[in-house]
C-alpha cells in the first residue's frame, strides 16, 4: 500500500523570487493490488508526486509511506533498500545505449548484489513474461519504441518489487502499441499482483486500466475516486473537461440552443449493463414526449461499458419533467445541458 500524507513540495525559484509551489497538501492511498491513475494536464504537478514516491523527489513535509515503511525517517541505506521495492518506468525508457538487452536488465541486478545465477534466472523469466526472449543480445537502437518500454518494464520488475511506478510510459507510443503496453500493465497486475501508480495525460490510459484515478490541478488533487464515479458524476470542472474528451460532441451550438426551446437538452450517461438498456426509447411510449438522439458514444471502462448520449426530450414541461425522472429510476445519470453544449 501507497500512503501520501499532506505533501508539500516546493522548489526555489530560479531568479531569487517566490518558491514555486509544485505540489499543496496532496493525500493519497493506493490499495495494494489496485491500478491507480493519476491524471492532469502539463505543470499539474503529476511527475513531481511521483517522484516523490520514491524519494527521487524528497517532499517539503507530509510523509510517504510504502507498506506501513516511512521513507522520510530512513536512513540513506533504508531508502536504497525500500527502492529495491518500488519499480519505476518513464517515457523515455533510459536505457543503457551501449548494454544489449540481457545488460540492460543484469546490469543493475549485479550493482546490488545478485547471484549471477539468479541474475540469469530473472532476466529470462521477466524478457519471457514481456514477450522478448529472442532479444537478449539486441541493442536499444534495434529494437522499436514498445520494445524498448518492454525492456524497461522487464529490468523494473527483475528487482521483483511490490509497487511500479510508470511516469508517462506510454505517451512517446503510437496508439497500437500504447494499447499492448497497457495490455501488459493489466497482466503485470493480474498476474505478480504488482501495485501500480501511474500518471499520464491521456483519458485513454485511465479508462483502459485503471480502477481508481485521481484528478491534479496546479499542485492540488481536485477530484479522486473510483474510475466509474468519476466519470459518471464528474464534479469538478477540469473533470468535466477530461471527461468530455472522450465524448466530442459534434452537434452544433446553435441548434442546441434552437432546440432548447422546444423541451430540455440532456446528457445521459450510462454504466455498467444499463448501458445496454435501451432506456430511452421506453421514455417516447410511457410519457407524452418525443425523443431525439443528437449525438453518442460508448467506450470500454476497465470492466464496464460506460455510455454518453446528448439527447433532446421535446414536450410539454410536467411531461419532460416526469421522463427525465423515470429515466434516472433506471439507474441512467441524467444532467441538463445549459445554454448550448460546450465540450471545453
Ligand atoms: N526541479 C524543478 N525546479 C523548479 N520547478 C520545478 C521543478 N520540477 C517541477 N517544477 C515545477 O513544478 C510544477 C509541477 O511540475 P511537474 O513536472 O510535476 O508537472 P506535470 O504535471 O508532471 O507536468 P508535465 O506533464 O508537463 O510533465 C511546474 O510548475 C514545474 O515548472
Amino acid at each position: 500500500m501507497i500512503e501520501l500524507k499532506n505533501i508539500h513540495k516546493t522548489f526555489p525559484s530560479k531568479k531569487n523570487g517566490e518558491p514555486i509551489t509544485a505540489l499543496s497538501d496532496v493525500s493519497l492511498t493506493v490499495q495494494k493490488g489496485e491500478i491507480f491513475g493519476v491524471i492532469g494536464y502539463s505543470g499539474a504537478g503529476k511527475s513531481t508526486l511521483v517522484r516523490c514516491v520514491n524519494h527521487l523527489e524528497v517532499p517539503t513535509s507530509g510523509e510517504v509511506s510504502i507498506n506501513g515503511n516511512v521513507l522520510n525517517d530512513m536512513t540513506t541505506e533504508q531508502l536504497r533498500q525500500a527502492r529495491q521495492n518500488i519499480g519505476m518506468i518513464f517515457q523515455g525508457f533510459n536505457l543503457l545505449k551501449t548494454a544489449n538487452v540481457y545488460d540492460n536488465i543484469a546490469i543493475p541486478l549485479k550493482l546490488t548484489g545478485v547471484e549471477k545465477s539468479e541474475i540469469k534466472k530473472r532476466v529470462d523469466k521477466y524478457l519471457d513474461i514481456v514477450g522478448l526472449k529472442d532479444k537478449k543480445d539486441v541493442f536499444p537502437n534495434q529494437l522499436s519504441g514498445g520494445q524498448k518500454q518492454r525492456v524497461a518494464i522487464a529490468r523494473a520488475l527483475s528487482h521483483e518489487p511490490d509497487v511500479l511506478l510508470s511516469d508517462e510510459a506510454t505517451s512517446a507510443l503510437d496508439p497500437d502499441t500504447t494499447d499492448s503496453i497497457l495490455n501488459l500493465l493489466l497482466k503485470i497486475n493480474a498476474e505478480l499482483g504488482i501495485t501500480i501508480l501511474l500518471i499520464t495525460h491521456e483519458m485513454h490510459v485511465i479508462q483502459k486500466i485503471c480502477d481508481r484515478v485521481a484528478v491534479m490541478e496546479n499542485g492540488e488533487v481536485i477530484e479522486q475516486g473510483n474510475v466509474i464515479d468519476v466519470y459518471s458524476a464528474p464534479k469538478h470542472q477540469t473533470t468535466r473537461r477530461f471527461v468530455n474528451s472522450i465524448f466530442p460532441s459534434d452537434v452544433p451550438k446553435a441548434f442546441i440552443e434552437q432546440l432548447e426551446s422546444e423541451g430540455p437538452i440532456i446528457d445521459l450517461t450510462f454504466v455498467g449493463t444499463s448501458a445496454d438498456q435501451p432506456a430511452l426509447s421506453t421514455v417516447s411510449k410511457r410519457f407524452n414526449v418525443d425523443t431525439n438522439i443528437l449525438s453518442g458514444n460508448i467506450v470500454q471502462l476497465k470492466e464496464h461499458p460506460f455510455g454518453k448520449l446528448t439527447a433532446h426530450i421535446k414536450g410539454p414541461k410536467e411531461e419532460t419533467d416526469k421522463a427525465l425522472a423515470y429515466l434516472e429510476e433506471q439507474g441512467v445519470q441524467v444532467s441538463e445541458v445549459e445554454q448550448g453544449y460546450d465540450s471545453n
